[in-house]
């Protein structure tokens, strides 16, 4: 299994509904690019790493080519399969991957392209922690907070346990076939990669990862990612 390839998969069908605005938020400019153009320059700086990159976006996309400009470059894929959750998007990518020659043991790492603040070196730890395990994980993040279960008026009811807790992150990295296989069966009501292994009974790795490595889903969270970006950008100068 050692020859085994690593893939990129990059989710980018969504509507960004919850982040409200005229286009998909994965295409809003931030620090002078859009989202997921700072999604891919987190995997293109490991460009040697991986066997391919791929975007996944709805057939009918006008904006990816104006929002990745230089886009795809070799070893890269624009892929016009999304679908109408998350979950048929990566599946129908992992699909379309295995037809340009991806193997069902090579690994793929999917992240999502509204995950803008991902760096390199969270994406090799994932690689490193997960590499010669025999199902794969995911980034993941232990929780800051005491944890309430509500009724149904937004009044407290009760306090979790939050040792045994993790907020899922991606990437996530799984073998091709099987993420794919688990996905074919689970249908379309997982929200993550993760989850749909450990309906076929495996326990994905928690490899931690970082409170900076949000998922932009409401409109607040622009300008904190844009704060994050130019901050990196000032550290770089
Ligand atoms: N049918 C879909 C839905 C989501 N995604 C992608 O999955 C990632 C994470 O999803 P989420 O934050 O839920 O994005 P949206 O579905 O766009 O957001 P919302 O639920 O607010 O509409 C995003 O990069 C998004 O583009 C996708 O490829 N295909
Ligand atoms: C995959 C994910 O980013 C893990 O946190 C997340 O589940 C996707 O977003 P959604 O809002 O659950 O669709």
């Amino acid at each position: 299994m050692s020859s085994s390839r690593f893939y990129v998969l990059i989710p980018c069908a969504g509507s960004g509904h919850r982040a409200g605005g005229v286009q998909p938020k994965q295409y809003r400019r931030l620090a002078g690019q859009s989202m997921v153009a700072h999604t891919l320059d987190a995997f293109r700086a490991l460009a040697g790493r991986f066997a391919g990159v791929a975007v996944v976006v709805s057939p009918d996309d006008r904006e990816v080519q104006t929002a990745l400009p230089r886009f795809p470059a070799t070893g890269e894929y624009l892929l016009r399969v999304g679908g109408l959750t998350r979950a048929a998007s990566v599946r129908n990518g992992l699909a379309a991957l295995r037809q340009k020659g991806a193997g069902p043991h090579d690994w793929v790492l999917v992240h999502d392209a509204a995950r803008c603040l991902v760096t390199s070196s969270q994406i090799e730890a994932l690689i490193a922690a997960c590499e010669h395990d025999a199902v794969g994980g995911l980034l993941a993040q232990r929780l800051a907070d005491t944890l309430k279960v509500s009724s149904t008026d937004s009044r407290a009811t009760q306090t979790l346990p939050r040792a045994d807790k993790w907020l899922a992150q991606t990437p996530q990295m799984f073998r091709i076939g099987m993420l794919l296989d688990a996905l074919e069966r689970v249908g379309d009501v997982v929200t993550d990669e993760a989850s749909a292994i450990e309906t076929i009974g495996l326990a994905p790795l928690l490899v931690p990862g970082s409170a900076q490595n949000f998922k932009v889903t409401f409109p607040e969270d622009f300008a904190l990612a844009e704060a994050v970006l130019l901050g990196r950008k000032k550290a770089m100068a």
